[in-house]
C-alpha cells in the first residue's frame, strides 16, 4: 500500500512552529482536562464552545453577550468571578445544553490557538476515540495530532492518547514521523491499564491535590460519547456527519 499520507505528532505546542499546519487536520489534545470537557460539552447540547487564549477574552464576550456561560482553568482551579473552570463535571446536558461557553484553560486553549491556521481542526479525547478516528479516516487528508502538554512541555497522558489514535489509522496508508511511532509504542506500554499507567502522571498528582481525582478518573473512560467537536469560525461545535 502506497504511504500518501501523514500521520504526525507534535509533542509539545512549543514544537507546533516546526509544522505547516495548513496541510493537515489538526486533532487537538489535552486528556487532563480541556478537550475531555469540550468532547462531554458538545455531547451534552453545548451549542458552541469558544476557546480564547486568555481570562480578559472571555470577559470582553460577556458584554457582547450576556447570557454566554464563562468558564477559565489557570493551574487546575477556576478563576475567581467565572461560571465554572475545566471540570469535566461542569459540562452536563443541565448546565450547557442550548448554551454558548467561553472557555479559557493553562493548556488546551492555548494549543487551539496556535494551531489555528489548520486545514481543520477537530478535538480528541478518550470520552470520542473511536468516533473520531472513523471519521478522521474517511477525511483522507495529512493527520497532526497536537499535544497540548504542560506548559509548553511534553505529558504522558496526551502523548499516549495520540498513541491510541494511530493504533486505530496505522495500516491505513499513512506514513508515521518518529513522535507518531513514540506516541505509538508509549500506548503499547499504557494499553492493558490506561488508568492505572497515567497514575505516576505529574497531572493527575497536580488534580489529586487539588481533590478533583474523579476528574482524572472521568477523563479515561472510553467511548463514552461520539460527538467531534470542530472548530467553525472561532467556534467549536459538532461535526454533522
Ligand atoms: O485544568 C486542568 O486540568 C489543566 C490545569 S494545569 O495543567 O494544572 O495548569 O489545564 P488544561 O488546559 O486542561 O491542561
Ligand atoms: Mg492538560
Amino acid at each position: 500500500m502506497a504511504l500518501d499520507k501523514k500521520l504526525e505528532v507534535c509533542l509539545t505546542p512549543a514544537l507546533i512552529h516546526l509544522y505547516d499546519v495548513e496541510q493537515y487536520v489538526v486533532v487537538i489534545i489535552d486528556i487532563f482536562r480541556a478537550t475531555s470537557s469540550i468532547c462531554y460539552g458538545i455531547e451534552n447540547g453545548a451549542e458552541a464552545i469558544i476557546p480564547v487564549a486568555e481570562v480578559e477574552e472571555c470577559l470582553a464576550y460577556k458584554e457582547k453577550h450576556p447570557d454566554y456561560l464563562l468558564a477559565a482553568e489557570r493551574n487546575g482551579e477556576v478563576v475567581k468571578g467565572f461560571d465554572f473552570g475545566n471540570s469535566p463535571f461542569s459540562y452536563t446536558a443541565e448546565k450547557v445544553s442550548g448554551k454558548t461557553v467561553v472557555l479559557t484553560t493553562t493548556n488546551g486553549t492555548q494549543a487551539l490557538y496556535l494551531s489555528r491556521k489548520a486545514k481543520q481542526i477537530a478535538i480528541g479525547s478518550f470520552l470520542n476515540l473511536t468516533a473520531l478516528c472513523n471519521w478522521l479516516k474517511t477525511t483522507n487528508e495529512n493527520i497532526l495530532l497536537v499535544c497540548a502538554g504542560w506548559k509548553y512541555n511534553f505529558n504522558l497522558e496526551d502523548t499516549l492518547f495520540a498513541g491510541a489514535v494511530i493504533e486505530q489509522l496505522k495500516g491505513d496508508g499513512y506514513r508515521l514521523d518518529d513522535p507518531a511511532l513514540a506516541a505509538n509504542d508509549l500506548f503499547q506500554l499504557g494499553k492493558q491499564d490506561i488508568k492505572q499507567y497515567l497514575k505516576k502522571t505529574s497531572h493527575s498528582e497536580r488534580l489529586k491535590q487539588l481533590g478533583i481525582e474523579e476528574d482524572i478518573a472521568f477523563c479515561l473512560n472510553i467511548d463514552t460519547t461520539t460527538a467531534i467537536p470542530v472548530l467553525d469560525g472561532n467556534q467549536l461545535i459538532k461535526l454533522a456527519l
